[in-house]
């Protein structure tokens, strides 16, 4: 097996497992228990790759109690976080009850809540300082829809995103977030973007950090993509320089694809 060339793995390789609006908290549990056993029979290290699972928030107490009861090293995180501390904010969820969960990260500003619940620039950089108010690391969520790639504004529109994203965060919050660049038209549509596309924005994204951040705090964030990852094109992906993660929707739902996207340095063999 050969080492990947990905800044000699500088950062933690993060791989994210984003279950969406599948799984309720039967299924969810199963899937996770198949998942910890196919990756504890194929002796996975988590301190060489850390995975972490996105369920709806309905699973969370139980996923809470499954990691806890049988010790395994999987993260899990909410998919979205209000704003607010608490109060009258119906059907919304606090970053405090995420914490009180055991949550160790938080998804911010996913295409879907972009677009289907109209979240503002303004409020992904109030729900970002939220979840490091309340002990939760974000994952911000940025990237173009298909029309503005084929314009070819899509650097300039993601960057966008992300400073909106990101502003007033301290440099110690800057290097602790992780960014996914999820391009909307590869996002379960079996579209792809290539690693190079991939390599290409999160260059752009690691860049802009630098300049808002200094060089040392843009070292240290994580950077994902997310679109249509499978385990037979994770590996190419994660080879390149400035991608440290994937951000994985529908084949997180299979515990084998899924654990064999976790597993992607095995897929980098080269003799
Ligand atoms: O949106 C995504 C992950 O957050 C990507 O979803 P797919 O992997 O199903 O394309």
């Amino acid at each position: 097996m050969t080492t990947s060339t990905n800044g000699a793995f500088d950062r933690k390789p993060f791989i994210a497992g984003n279950w969406k609006m599948n799984m309720d908290h039967v299924q969810g549990i199963t899937l996770l228990q198949k998942l910890a056993w196919t990756l504890s029979d194929a002796k996975h290290d988590y301190s060489r790759v850390e995975v972490a699972v996105f369920p709806p928030f309905t699973d969370l107490r139980g996923v809470q109690t499954l990691v806890q009861g049988d010790d395994l090293e999987i993260a899990y995180g909410g998919q979205d976080l209000s704003q607010f501390d608490s109060g009258a904010y119906t059907g919304d969820i606090s970053g405090q009850f995420l914490n009180k969960l055991g949550c160790k990260y938080v998804l911010v500003g996913h295409s879907e809540r972009r677009t289907i619940h109209n979240e503002s620039d303004d409020v992904l950089n109030a729900k970002v300082k939220a979840a490091f108010k309340h002990g939760v690391t974000p994952v911000l969520c940025v990237g173009e829809g298909l029309e503005i790639r084929q314009a070819g504004t899509h650097v300039e529109h993601t960057l966008q995103q992300l400073r909106a994203g990101v502003a007033g965060l301290t440099n110690e919050q800057a290097a602790e977030l992780v960014v996914a660049y999820e391009p909307v038209w590869a996002i379960g549509t079996g579209e792809v973007a290539g690693p190079e596309d991939a390599q290409e924005m999160c260059a752009a994204i690691r860049t802009e950090l630098e300049k808002l951040f200094g060089a040392d705090v843009a070292a240290k964030t994580r950077l994902l993509y997310g679109g249509s990852v499978k385990a037979n094109n994770a590996a190419a992906i994660l080879q390149e320089r400035d991608v440290d993660g994937v951000l994985v929707g529908g084949a997180s739902l299979d515990p084998a694809e899924f654990a064999n996207i976790v597993r992607f340095e095995s897929h980098l063999v080269t003799d």
